[in-house]
């Protein structure tokens, strides 16, 4: 048995409790950022704001108070949005006993620094740390249909430890040593997500949709690799499994917000219309363009999506520079 804590009570914290509690075995607590959202999961037993419809079962103990919520943890699953991973962490830094594992479930690169959520967690401590990605729909997970992700971190025996802790009937958990390749094709497929989302927008067919998807893949791992990251990875659920999940489909908020954006919406309605839900794409790009310039990587896709997002560029003119660039191997 292991006590988790899952840091995080929007809606893919919230089905990682909910698949923890259904496979049983462990002592869970739930953290939600505000008060307000803590009392309401509590009365209602119902994430009504991020993932509405499922129970969430009693014998998770829900807190809104973060240092309580770690106590006594062996797994501290950190699934905020990624821009608030550091305030979360600094936070808990002081409380942080040395064996209590770290292991991130979220999927972004920090705006200023371009860090990845493990090397945020590694600021704060010399704890173990993980992370855990792959192709994984809240909604899916909590309502229990089969799913395979990834629990990455380079010690071989903690890996196996966190394996056994998430496996069960509906998630198949694999393992791999590739913390980064993991974590940057987990952040950086919704940036391509965003893109696919605005070819479907625009109404540009199913050609579009597959090409966006493989010069995404193809982006996606020269700056994995660049970075350190196996491209083994990349062909895996954190890579190849992940893109084709978020490019295609619909639960998708990056995709969406491309959609909207393809649509000839722009950003700040679109971001007003999710309600507090995040879209980490939006602010990954900055970042992942950043990496790719310290690193020397061409990302064509990332940059025209900067250009549409912070720049006001419109679709049609992405796309259209991106069929017009020069003729290369593939
Ligand atoms: N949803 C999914 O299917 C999946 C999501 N992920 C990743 O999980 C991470 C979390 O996303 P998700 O669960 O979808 O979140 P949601 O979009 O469902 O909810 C947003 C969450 O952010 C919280 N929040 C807002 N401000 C802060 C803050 N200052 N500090 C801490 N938390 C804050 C909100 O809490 P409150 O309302 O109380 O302020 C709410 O819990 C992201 O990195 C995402 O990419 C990964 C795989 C699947
Ligand atoms: O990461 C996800 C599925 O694996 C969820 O993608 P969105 O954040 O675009 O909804």
């Amino acid at each position: 048995m292991s006590r988790i804590a899952v840091i995080g009570a929007g809606s893919w914290g919230t089905a990682l409790a909910v698949s923890l509690a259904r496979r049983g075995g462990h002592e869970l607590c739930l953290w939600a950022h505000s008060p307000a959202h803590a009392a309401e999961l509590t009365e209602t037993g119902e994430n009504l704001r991020y993932l509405p419809g499922f129970i969430v079962p009693m014998g998770i103990h829900i807190t809104s108070k973060l240092v309580k919520a770690i106590e006594g943890a062996d797994i501290i699953l950190c699934v905020t949005p990624s821009q608030h991973l550091r305030a979360v962490m600094t936070e808990i830094a002081p409380a942080l006993q040395p064996h209590q594992v770290l292991l991130s479930a979220s999927k972004g690169i920090e705006e200023k620094t371009f860090l990845r959520m493990s090397q945020v967690m590694k600021e704060h401590g010399d704890n173990p740390i993980g992370t855990l990605g792959g192709p994984s729909f809240a909604q899916e997970v909590a309502a229990g249909m089969p799913t395979a992700i990834t629990i990455a971190t380079d010690d071989p025996l903690l890996g196996k430890s966190l394996q056994d802790d998430f496996t069960s009937a509906s998630l198949r958990v694999y393992r791999n040593e590739d913390v980064t390749g993991t974590e940057l094709g987990g952040a950086l497929k919704n940036v391509i997500a965003l893109a696919a989302g605005i070819v479907t927008g625009l109404e540009l067919g199913s050609n579009s949709a597959a090409a966006l998807i493989t010069r995404g893949i193809a982006e996606i791992t020269r700056l994995a690799v660049a970075c350190g990251g196996r491209r083994d990875t990349m062909a895996g659920l954190s890579g190849v499994g992940d893109l084709v999940l978020t490019c295609t489909g619909s639960l998708s908020r990056n995709r969406t917000v491309g959609v909207e954006l393809g649509k000839g919406r722009k950003l700040p309605d679109i971001i007003a219309g999710l309600n507090g839900k995040v879209a980490e794409g939006v602010r990954s790009t900055t970042a992942a363009l950043g990496l790719a310039a310290r690193y020397g990587v061409e990302m064509p896709i990332t940059e025209q999506m900067a250009a549409i997002l912070h720049k006001d560029k419109s679709p049609k003119d992405a796309i259209r520079e991106l069929m017009a660039r020069p003729g290369r191997t593939e």
